[in-house]
C-alpha cells in the first residue's frame, strides 16, 4: 500500500469505530495515542481525510467509504493536493472549479438538501442553500481586537506573515483556521478569540454607566467580556451551572483586566432557584441559551451525522424553562438579550413567541446572525424589552 492509500485506509478505520459519543477531535487524539508510530504529517492528513468526509453530512450515503473520503477532499479543497494528486489526479486538475462543476464530474448533484437533512427546521430567514453548502468550508478564525490595541496586533500578524482580514466594524479580525494565536499574539488583553456572530451579538446590548446586568448562562464569559468591554462601569453578575466553567471565566477576566463582577454557580431549572436570588433586579439579562449549537456545526460537522432530530424539542423545552426562571429578575422596561448559536427557529423564534406569550416582553430588535458566507458561525440573538 502507498501512504496515500494507508491514510484513506486510517480514516476508514476510524469513521468505522466513530459513533459520535464525543467530539471528533477528543476521538482522533485518542486514536492517535493508540497509535503512536504515526507522525504529526500523518495525524494532520488523516484527520482532514476524516473531517472532509463529516463535512459532506448526507451526501452520497451510497458510495463506501473510501469514494466518500476521497470526493470530500476533492469537494472541500481549492488547491491541488498530494493525496489527490496520487489517488485521483484528474480531479486534482480540476480541484479550482466551483462545486456544481464538481459535482457534474462525480455525476451526483452536490446540494444543500443532500447535505444537511434538517433544513426545514431551518429559522425563515436562513438562506438554505448557502447554509447548507456552507459546510464544505472550514469555517475561519476569528479574533475581537480589545481597546484599541489593532495596531500592535496586525503589526504582529504582519512580521509573522499570517493572511488576514479585518472586517468592517474595526474590530474584527478573521484569520486562517488553525493560527496559533497564542503563540503569535501573546498579549492576551490586546483581544478575545470570539466568533464574528458572537461579536455581533454585542450590538444588541446598549448598556449604560452603573446598569445592573446579569449574564445567566455565562460558561467562560465570552458575551460578559464583550458587556463590560463596551461599559466597564456596569454592575455584573455571572452564572453557569457549571463550575468547572466559571472557574474558566475567572482566568480569562484576570487575562482581560475585569475584577468586578461577581459570579456563582445557578442551574437556572432548579424549584428553588429564585428564592435563592433573593429581590435583586436587573437593567439588562443576557440569556446566551443552552441550544443544539447547530450555527456551530460548521467547526464540528461530525455533528451533522449523529445529531437526532428530537433533540431540538427537547432543548427548547430547557430554554423555556430558563427563560420562564429568569425573566421575573428583569427591572420593568429593562432588556432581555436572548442569544442562542442555533440555526432551528423552534429555538429561536418559537423561542422568542414563547417569551411574549408569556410574559410582558416584546422583541424590539435582532434576529438571524448569518455567518454563513464569511467562514463565520451563524446565530440567533433578539432584544426583547
Ligand atoms: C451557549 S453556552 C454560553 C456561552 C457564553 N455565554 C459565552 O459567550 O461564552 C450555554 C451555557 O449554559 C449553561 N447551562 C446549561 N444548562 C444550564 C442551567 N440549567 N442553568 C444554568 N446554566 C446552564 C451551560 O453550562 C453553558 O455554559
Amino acid at each position: 500500500m502507498t501512504r496515500w492509500e494507508n491514510y484513506v485506509a486510517s480514516a476508514t478505520k476510524i469513521i468505522g469505530a466513530y459513533q459520535g459519543s464525543l467530539p471528533l477531535h477528543h476521538f482522533l487524539k485518542a486514536f492517535f495515542k493508540e497509535h503512536p508510530y504515526m507522525g504529526s504529517r500523518d495525524r494532520r492528513w488523516i484527520s482532514q481525510l476524516v473531517y472532509h468526509y463529516y463535512r459532506l453530512g448526507d451526501w452520497a450515503r451510497e458510495l463506501s467509504t473510501a469514494e466518500r473520503l476521497i470526493a470530500g477532499t476533492f469537494l472541500c479543497e481549492h488547491t491541488s493536493t498530494d493525496l489527490l494528486k496520487a489517488l485521483k489526479p484528474e480531479w486534482d486538475e480540476q480541484i479550482a472549479l466551483p462545486v456544481e462543476e464538481k459535482a457534474a464530474l462525480l455525476k451526483l448533484p452536490v446540494t444543500a438538501t443532500r447535505i444537511f437533512p434538517l433544513l426545514d427546521e431551518l429559522s425563515p430567514a436562513i438562506d438554505a442553500d448557502a447554509f447548507g453548502l456552507s459546510f464544505l468550508q472550514q469555517p475561519r478564525l476569528f479574533i475581537r481586537v480589545r481597546n484599541g490595541r489593532m495596531d500592535k496586533v496586525l503589526k504582529l500578524l504582519q512580521e509573522a506573515a499570517v493572511p488576514y482580514e479585518v472586517l468592517a466594524n474595526s474590530a474584527t479580525v478573521a484569520l486562517p483556521n488553525g493560527t496559533k494565536v497564542e503563540t503569535l499574539l501573546t498579549e492576551k488583553s490586546w483581544y478575545e478569540i470570539q466568533d464574528a456572530s458572537s461579536q455581533q451579538t454585542g450590538a444588541l446590548f446598549h448598556p449604560a454607566p452603573n446598569q445592573r446586568w446579569w449574564d445567566c448562562c455565562a460558561a467562560s464569559g465570552g458575551k460578559s467580556i464583550l458587556l463590560k468591554d463596551q461599559q466597564p462601569n456596569v454592575q455584573l453578575l455571572v452564572s453557569d451551572v457549571r463550575r468547572s466553567i466559571l472557574e474558566n471565566l475567572q482566568q480569562r477576566f484576570a487575562a482581560a483586566g475585569i475584577k468586578n463582577y461577581e459570579a456563582r454557580v445557578a442551574d437556572l431549572t432548579a424549584d428553588r432557584f429564585p428564592e435563592t436570588m433573593g429581590q435583586q433586579r436587573f437593567d439588562g439579562i443576557i440569556l446566551d441559551a443552552p441550544c443544539s449549537g447547530s450555527g456551530t456545526w460548521g467547526r464540528t460537522p461530525e455533528s451533522v451525522s449523529f445529531f437526532k432530530r428530537e433533540e431540538i424539542t427537547k432543548y427548547q423545552q430547557l430554554q423555556k424553562r430558563i427563560a420562564h426562571n429568569v425573566i421575573p429578575f428583569l427591572k420593568k422596561g429593562g432588556s432581555l438579550i436572548y442569544i442562542t448559536c442555533s440555526v432551528f427557529r423552534q429555538e429561536n423564534e418559537d423561542l422568542v413567541k414563547y417569551i411574549e406569550e408569556n410574559s410582558e416582553l416584546r422583541q424590539q430588535e435582532g434576529g438571524v446572525i448569518a455567518g454563513y458566507g464569511k467562514g463565520a458561525d451563524t446565530m440567533f440573538a433578539v432584544r426583547l424589552s
